[in-house]
């Protein structure tokens, strides 16, 4: 068997991906997970310092493969009017509805969300009332089908975020290349799309289960990027620490990217 038919697809999420646990092992405490040494600070922050600037905003955002968190989006929300999140695991989209829609036992984001409030100089509770009104929809995505979201369709948006879902999904360069298309396909021309990703990881585990993930380096997505004519506005590095005592993944480095789709694309 090759490297690339071991590969844990999307059917393998389908089965095995335990949304309950990932959250519990990755989105606990605003450190994140204790072997990832402030990956999630380092994300948090970026995400902060994007939308506060107000430069980003507009009638819609759409998430591609959110898992079953809403971390990406909270300081984003007071910037756009609908957000729409999806991923290709029910329970992880079920999870998101359970905590749209506050339901008992949802998963409490309240240390995450007060945590970027702070940074925010915003109300956790009213930002907290915000996200659950503006999540206006969760759908299905395949990242490797032609029209990610089938069989719905949506307007293209003004932002388009995506955290570690395209290396976790595609198996090999040309299909990561491929997907990215795809998303880049749901921004308008001029909007932003905000990457959140993993360079040189091949693994990373959930309790005991073990992913597979596209080791990319930071070259493949710029290069990408320039062919798609987006224009990359940062490109920010987070550097593993401590490499050798992780054992939940084997990531060299978190990035975090901010690039604005072309004016002039059709
Ligand atoms: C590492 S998790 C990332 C979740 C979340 N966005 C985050 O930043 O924590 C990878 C996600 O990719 C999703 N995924 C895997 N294959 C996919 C596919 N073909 N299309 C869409 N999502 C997929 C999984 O269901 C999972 O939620």
């Amino acid at each position: 068997m090759t490297e690339s038919s071991r590969f844990t697809e999307a059917d393998y999420y389908q089965a095995c991906f335990d949304s309950r646990a990932y959250m519990n092992n990755f989105y606990c405490r605003p450190e994140g997970h204790s072997e990832e040494k402030n990956y999630l600070t380092f994300v948090l922050g970026c995400l902060s310092r994007t939308f506060s600037t107000g430069q980003y905003k507009g009638r819609s955002l759409i998430e591609v493969g959110s898992g079953p968190t809403i971390h990406t989006v909270i300081s984003a929300c007071e910037h756009f009017e609908e957000l729409v999140l999806s991923d290709f695991v029910d329970k992880n989209r079920e999870e998101i509805r359970k905590w749209v829609q506050n339901e008992e036992g949802c998963f409490d984001w309240k240390p995450i969300i007060e945590y970027v409030c702070e940074m925010d100089g915003k109300s956790s509770s009213d930002v907290e009332v915000k996200l659950r009104q503006r999540v206006k929809q969760v759908l299905k995505c395949n990242v490797l089908s032609e029209n990610i979201f089938y069989p719905e369709s949506i307007e293209p948006a003004e932002c388009v975020i995506t955290s570690l879902c395209l290396e976790a999904a595609c198996k090999d360069l040309q299909s990561y290349r491929d997907a990215l298309c795809r998303v880049a396909k749901l921004l308008r021309p001029g909007g932003a799309l905000v990457m959140v990703g993993v360079l040189g990881e091949t693994f990373y585990c959930v309790d005991q289960i073990r992913f597979s993930c596209l080791k990319i380096s930071k070259a493949n997505v710029e290069d990408i990027l320039r062919n798609l004519d987006f224009t990359v506005q940062e490109f920010n590095i987070f550097l593993a620490q401590d490499r050798e005592n992780n054992k939940v993944s084997d990531f060299e480095a978190f990035f975090f990217l901010v690039a604005l789709k072309s004016t002039k694309t059709i």
